[in-house]
């Protein structure tokens, strides 16, 4: 009896706490941005993410429209600033609308997307209309039998399509290209001229040692410091500053444009990282890198709240080498 007591205390102490400092943990992290993925299924099968034959959860595991919102409004309250939406393919979610709706009802101050852009160009005056102006549109390569390669699937013309219709239309629209050597590492120029010509972003990642390319040989590898040392053999790089919580770090060129660098494998970003995951069924995690995290999934509030202490101290100081879960299922 005494010790039920005494565990119940312990949680209004700790719910207190954050209920007053908000999501500030021991290394002094704040949280304060949310990656929500609302599927994990998708129309590709990315060589680095999932096999051809992925195996899928049950749709009717998902979180509800009303559950994401009920949980985001209190990640708010408790100081998460923006939530991107991120899969799988979030735009394959048959509630996409409805969730874009809810997180919007919700009081999300920022709501972003991350997509491979195949079914974009139908969503995008749903995502005007609703202030969701930052997209994030995956791209690997500009030449149609690479791109078929890389993502089994053959959308190049359509995904060109969406990143020139969503810059028209004046969406905020940053590039991402995972690198892989003897893959598609020959077109870093040729992406940033890409990029340029259409005056947005491109960023460059590193493959991660996570799920599904924990297959891929070594020798895939690229690191940030062999792209910059490749491109300033055609671009003046000039650093430019990023918050201190960014994933990636930029330079501009003389010629206009920015160039940005995930290099999660060669120079982690841990010591400022501000992200939590809530997965398509509602597993909340305190890093991309851990396979444990805390299902909300059936929680009463005061129960979350207890979740939300318990996820505030699940983030390690420096991520681990390599981690097997999929990340189409945590969120990438
Ligand atoms: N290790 C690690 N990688 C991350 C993290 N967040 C994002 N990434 C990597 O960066 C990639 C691109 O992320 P995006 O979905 O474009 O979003 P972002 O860069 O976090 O968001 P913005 O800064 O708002 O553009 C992800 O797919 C991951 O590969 C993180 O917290 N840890
Ligand atoms: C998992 S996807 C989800 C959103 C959407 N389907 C897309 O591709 O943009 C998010 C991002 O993760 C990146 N990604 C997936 N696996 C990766 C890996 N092993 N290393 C680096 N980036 C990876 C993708 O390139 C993509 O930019
Ligand atoms: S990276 Fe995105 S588009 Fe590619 S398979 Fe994974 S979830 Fe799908
Ligand atoms: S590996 Fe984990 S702790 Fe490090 S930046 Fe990514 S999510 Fe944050």
């Amino acid at each position: 009896m005494l010790s039920l007591f005494s565990l119940e205390l312990a949680r209004m102490v700790a719910t207190t706490v954050i209920r007053t400092q908000g999501l500030l943990d021991s290394q002094g992290r704040q949280i304060r941005k949310l990656r929500l993925s609302i599927t994990d299924r998708c129309n590709l099968r990315c060589m680095y993410c999932m096999p051809v034959d992925a195996a899928f959860m049950p749709p009717q595991t998902y979180l509800t429209p009303t559950e994401y919102a009920t949980i985001v409004a209190e990640l708010v309250e408790l100081g998460i600033e923006s939530v991107r939406l991120t899969g799988g393919e979030p735009l394959l979610r048959a509630e996409f609308a409805e969730i874009v709706a809810a997180l919007v009802a919700a009081g999300v101050p920022q709501l972003s997307l991350t997509t491979n852009g195949i079914r974009l160009v139908p969503f995008l005056p749903l995502l005007a209309h609703y202030g969701v102006r930052r997209l994030n549109i995956s791209l690997d390569s500009l030449d149609p039998q690479t791109f078929a390669a890389i993502s089994h699937g053959h959308h190049l013309e359509t995904v060109k399509a969406a990143i020139a219709t969503a810059v028209d239309q004046g969406f905020q629209v940053k590039l991402n290209m995972v690198v892989m050597a003897g893959v598609n590492d020959h077109e870093l120029v040729s992406m940033v001229e890409y990029a340029k010509g259409l005056g947005i972003e491109v960023r460059f990642l590193e493959l991660m040692r996570i799920g599904y390319a924990c297959h891929l040989g070594s020798d895939r590898f690229v690191s940030a410091a062999t792209m910059i040392e490749r491109l300033r053999q055609h671009y003046d790089l000039r650093p430019v500053m990023r918050p201190l919580d960014s994933t990636s770090f930029n330079f501009e060129t003389a010629c206009g444009g920015q160039i940005g660098f995930i290099a999660s494998e060669s120079q982690p970003f841990c010591g400022h990282c501000s992200r939590w995951r809530l997965s398509a069924d509602g597993v909340l995690r305190a890093c991309l890198f851990k396979e444990a995290g805390v299902s909300l999934r059936g929680l009463s509030q005061r129960e979350r709240y207890a979740a939300y202490e318990q996820v505030l101290g699940m983030k390690p100081s420096l991520r681990g080498a390599e981690v097997h879960h999929a990340m189409h299922q945590i969120g990438g």
